[in-house]
């Protein structure tokens, strides 16, 4: 294969190029309950601070001065308190702002009432700012939160919630186009006859959708022309299946050549998957091509897809044993820590097994690791 880029830089380039595909998306304001998988246009600034008031911790009595205290009353949740003079206490719950002069919460299993008078279980208790949570403990108002770019998750989306956004600015969530290649393919029944079923279309769709993208697929033959033709229809992003390799009717490369695309990854020194490229259309347009060889576009969907739409990197993993490492990258699919069978690029039982891909580097015999994880999208 021609030019393959390590593994690590095909998948900062197609990093790079996804951060470019964003910048380019239209910018849309929704609602809070809209944004989650979406990328954020802008960066989540904090509007509010967090908490917004000195806040109770705990159920029990914000106390003022030294006990023995008068109980006064009770804050009710999502009241505003008067201030509290020293020697006396109010009821509160978790999450109530204390009044002003309260110093500690007493946690109700530290204390008793009686006759209308608190006292703390243990002498001196509560220390001074015990179960307070200060004003701005978490953010400040105007605190950047989360950059622009990332998405917003449902965390995120939680977040922005409590900092006191109602909408969002986020990206148009982008057309990907998946164009199946291949007069081999069967759509439904049993292999037979020469031709295997199409076992990616019916499932790159899902990983495509989890990664944030809004997939349509497309049934292309093994034809220079019709794929020329799928290629240009209007898309943010195409990704094609098979035809990447340099066998008869692998027309994948000729064509984007002919279209006057920039091969921004030729290919990728890694296995499975070797075969797999990223380039643009002469209009700005990313094209993945994933190898034919499930496994392998698997692999492709990790190491390319999922950058482009802005996929973090994976968890670092202890593995139960060593991995064998390889000239080229390997990535393996593992359950609980160790390797699954069947994972040659034509499978695909290893991976519907598998929790996980592991990362292991190039290099002689086998390392420890720890190695990095991918999550398969779900
Ligand atoms: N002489 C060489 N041959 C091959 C090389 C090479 O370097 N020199 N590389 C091999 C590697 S590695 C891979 S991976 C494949 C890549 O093949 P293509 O991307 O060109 O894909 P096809 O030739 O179209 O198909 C390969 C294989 O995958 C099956 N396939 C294709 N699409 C699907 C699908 N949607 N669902 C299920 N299976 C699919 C196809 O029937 C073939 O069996 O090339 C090697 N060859
Ligand atoms: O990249 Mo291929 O997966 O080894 O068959």
């Amino acid at each position: 294969m021609p030019d393959a880029l390590p593994w690590s830089a095909a998948r900062d380039a197609a990093g790079a190029e996804g951060a470019r595909l964003r910048a380019g998306l239209p910018v849309e304001r929704v609602p809070l309950a809209a944004a989650a998988g979406r990328a954020l246009a802008a960066d989540l600034v904090a509007d509010a601070d967090l908490p917004p008031a000195p806040t109770s911790a705990m159920d029990g009595w914000a106390v003022a001065g030294p006990g023995p205290w008068q109980v006064t009353g009770a804050v009710l949740a999502g009241q505003r308190p008067a201030p509290l003079p020293p020697g006396t206490a109010v009821v509160v719950a978790t999450g109530t702002w204390l009044p002003p002069g309260a110093e500690a919460v007493l946690r109700r299993e530290h204390g008793g009432v009686e006759g209308g008078t608190l006292r703390a279980a243990a002498p001196g208790a509560p220390a001074a700012g015990r179960d307070v949570r200060p004003r701005g403990e978490e953010v400040l108002r105007g605190t950047p939160l989360v950059p622009a770019g990332a998405r917003a998750t449902p965390a995120v989306v939680a977040l922005a919630a409590a900092a006191g956004h109602d909408d969002l600015a986020v990206r148009a969530v982008p057309r990907l186009a998946l164009l199946v290649v291949g007069d081999e393919l069967l759509a439904a029944g049993p292999p037979r006859d020469g031709k295997v079923r199409d076992a990616l279309g019916p499932a790159l769709p899902a990983w495509f959708r989890a990664l944030g993208a809004a997939p349509r697929t497309e049934r292309v033959p093994d034809d220079p022309d019709a794929l020329a033709a799928a290629l240009a229809r209007p898309a943010d992003v195409v990704v094609t299946t098979g035809a990447t390799a340099a066998g008869p009717a692998d027309h994948l490369r000729p064509v984007l050549r002919r279209l006057g695309a920039r091969l921004l990854v030729p290919s990728v020194d890694v296995r499975p998957g070797h075969p797999m490229l990223l380039a643009r259309l002469p209009d700005g347009t990313p094209v993945v091509g994933l190898p034919g060889n499930p496994l392998a576009a698997a692999a492709g969907v990790l190491t390319l897809v999922a950058p482009l739409l802005g996929a973090g990197a994976g968890r670092r993993c202890a593995l139960a044993a060593p991995l064998p490492a390889g000239r080229a990258t390997r990535l393996v699919p593992v359950r609980d820590g160790a390797p699954c069978a069947h994972t040659g690029p034509g499978m695909l039982r290893g991976l519907a097994a598998a929790d996980g891909v592991a990362v292991v580097p190039p290099g002689e015999g086998a390392s420890e690791g720890p190695y990095e994880v991918l999550d398969l999208p779900r």
